[in-house]
């Protein structure tokens, strides 16, 4: 299994490029099951989520093609689709559950496994399984499948609200809810970004929604969608990992394509500890002021709050704040994993539930740690371009999962970063 060594670093400067957001891309593609006609994603990263999420859809009968570069990802459903996502490939990545509602709303039936827990909490189906429900779906574990169907066959508009505003209920209802007959309501919907792309795209291919980007989204049902062609999103996540590289190390870093809408609240939580962004043209330039940053405290919330997917990287940040800073992180139970990482690294930090205190020390020092999940994997790397020294970061598979390049990409603005092949 690969490895990345990382060594302390002076300043960064220079551009960054954002990919397109993997988790739009992977609620993008399951879109593809709704119509017989190719859907066409430009801007997709290069990721080994979105292998899996091609085989998933091959698996089901689409026909799937990265094209040129890789940026573009083509697929296609006219053929006979397969009703059944296998464990096998469902438990490898939570986005598998997003092909539900749209198998359900283009056959009237659908068998998908239940993803599973993973490392940073239970990843739960139920706010899924009621929002279909809704629309008229029966829905039964068996096995540790659910097995969906319709009477009559088709989807039926209906007014629903959920207890949370959960991001992939929301993507599973507005795809399920194209299709169905009459005009459905889904309120306390989630507003991230992701859901907007998705709605566009949607609404590209035909479907009439309304209302994405606030808690109210209201969908039309039309009889078929068509094919269309759509980038994807900036991925808001790879924006502030790399927005905080500069925060971390100094320097002055433009992230190109980055857009202050997709990380205001993030940019808030910056600008607090003393980091200045500037948007322009080209993007969201970040330098620091000052040796060091101040302790500021964070609590992660749906958007447009403070992004889970952006708690780990804040808190290698704040491992060398001058103070005290509170996470709290309220979306994940299990999502501090970093936390006895980055003390190997000399951070000192108290877990108790859901808070992390992070007491700011002058210096990380560099060790070998152990990347647990995604957004922590990239965290350590982060920290080890704060450290003295060298940092190994082992079982970067992870990585892998959400960040494209990130090697060259680093070193692109001036780090001391490689994969160590394993
Ligand atoms: C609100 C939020 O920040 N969602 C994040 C979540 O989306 P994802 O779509 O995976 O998760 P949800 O938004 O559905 O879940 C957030 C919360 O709702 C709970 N839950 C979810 C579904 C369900 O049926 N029942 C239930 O109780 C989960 O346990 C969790 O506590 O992970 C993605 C990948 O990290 C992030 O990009 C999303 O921003
Ligand atoms: C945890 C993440 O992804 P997933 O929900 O696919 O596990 C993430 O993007 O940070």
């Amino acid at each position: 299994m690969d490895s990345i060594l990382v060594r302390g670093n002076g300043p960064l400067n220079g551009d960054i490029e954002i990919a397109g957001a993997k988790n739009a891309c992977l609620a993008l593609m399951p879109a593809t099951l709704l119509s017989d006609e190719p859907l066409t994603l430009t801007n997709a990263p290069r990721l080994s989520d979105i292998k899996t999420m091609t085989a998933l859809l091959a698996s089901l009968g689409a026909e799937v093609s990265a094209l040129q570069d890789g940026k573009v990802q083509a697929m296609s459903c006219h053929g006979e689709i397969n009703p059944v996502a296998d464990y096998d490939i469902v438990r490898k990545m939570r986005a598998s559950n997003l092909v539900l509602g749209p198998l359900l709303a283009r056959l009237g039936h659908a068998v998908v496994s239940l993803p599973g827990g993973c490392a940073i909490g239970a990843r739960p189906m139920d706010l899924h399984t009621t929002a279909l429900e809704a629309l008229g779906a029966e829905i039964e574990l068996k096995d540790g499948y659910l097995h969906a169907k319709v009477a009559g066959g088709r989807l039926k508009g209906a007014v629903h609200k959920m207890r949370f505003p959960s991001v992939g209920a929301t993507e599973n209802f507005l795809m399920a809810a194209s299709l169905a007959k009459g005009t459905s309501v889904l309120e306390n919907a989630a507003r991230e970004p992701e859901i907007v792309d998705l709605a566009d795209c949607l609404n590209k291919m035909g479907a009439q929604i309304e209302g994405a980007g606030t808690s109210r989204i209201e969908i039309q049902g039309v009889d078929r969608l068509h094919g269309a062609t759509h980038p994807v999103v900036t991925d808001r996540i790879e924006l502030g990992t790399f927005m905080l590289a500069p925060a971390i190390c100094g320097g002055e870093v433009t992230c190109l394509g980055g857009k202050l809408s997709l990380v205001e609240s993030f940019v808030e939580k910056l600008e607090a500890a003393g980091i200045s962004v500037t948007e322009t043209e080209r993007g969201l330039t970040v330098k620091r002021n000052g040796d060091r940053v101040k302790a500021v405290d964070v609590v992660t919330e749906p958007f447009p709050g403070f992004p889970t997917d952006l708690q780990a990287q804040m808190m290698a940040l704040l491992c060398t704040a001058e103070g005290t800073s509170v996470l709290e992180e309220t979306i994940f139970e299990n999502r501090f994993m970093h936390a006895p990482e980055l003390i190997r690294m000399g951070a000192q930090i108290e877990v108790h539930g859901g808070h992390a205190t992070v007491h700011g020390v002058d210096k990380l020092k560099g060790a070998p740690v152990m990347a647990t999940d995604l957004r922590a994997s990239v965290s350590l790397i982060l920290a080890g371009l704060a450290a003295e020294g060298e940092t190994v970061v082992s079982r970067v598979y992870h990585l892998d999962r959400g960040y494209e390049f990130i090697e060259q990409k680093l070193s692109g603005i001036g780090a001391h970063i490689e994969r160590i092949k394993g």
